[in-house]
């Protein structure tokens, strides 16, 4: 599952590297840039049965998904809503399954002591919660932005 679909770039990583009978939920506010996505994914050769493709604000949409069932969740969306996020990727995965989160590094600032913008402090704070919690096994991954990777236990 993706949240944030954007234009479909990290859509179409993951459905690359899924088994080909794989389904990648994936959920936009935006139907505009879900459409380039939709044609980016059928462009490269995906059938459209391979995407579920939903239109909503993510706190509106993932109370209505399944629990325990999904084995890979990326966060890219709204800084804001990251700490919600984690929570219902908690309930959403699997056990064994994996919490990926863009921008865990807030492009370098989230070290600096001496940023203290909102962004900065929501990322950090989110991931010092992911770390020292019992149910993640997390590694902070230096690539990009920062992307924390955690297992659920
Ligand atoms: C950085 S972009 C995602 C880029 C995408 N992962 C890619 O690689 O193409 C962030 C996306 O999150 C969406 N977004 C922002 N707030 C959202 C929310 N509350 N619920 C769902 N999507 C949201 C935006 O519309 C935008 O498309």
């Amino acid at each position: 599952m993706e949240i944030g679909t954007g234009t479909g770039v990290s859509g179409l990583w993951l459905l690359r590297g899924m088994r080909p009978d794989g389904i990648l939920t994936t959920i936009d506010v935006e139907t505009e840039h879900q459409r380039i996505a939709r044609r980016i994914f059928q462009e490269a050769g995906f059938a459209s049965g391979r995407t579920r493709i939903i239109t909503g604000r993510a706190l509106d949409v993932l109370p209505r998904l399944a629990d325990g069932v999904y084995d890979l969740i990326f966060v890219d969306s709204e800084v804001a809503e990251y700490s919600a996020c984690v929570e219902a990727a908690l309930r959403l995965l699997r056990p064994g399954g994996v919490l990926a989160l863009h921008g865990a590094l807030a492009a370098g600032r989230i070290g600096d002591p001496a940023a203290r913008d909102v962004e900065t402090v929501t990322v950090r704070e989110v991931v010092k919660a992911v770390r020292e919690s019992e149910e993640w096994t997390p590694a902070l991954l230096p690539t990009g932005e920062g992307l924390l990777v955690a297992v659920k236990r």
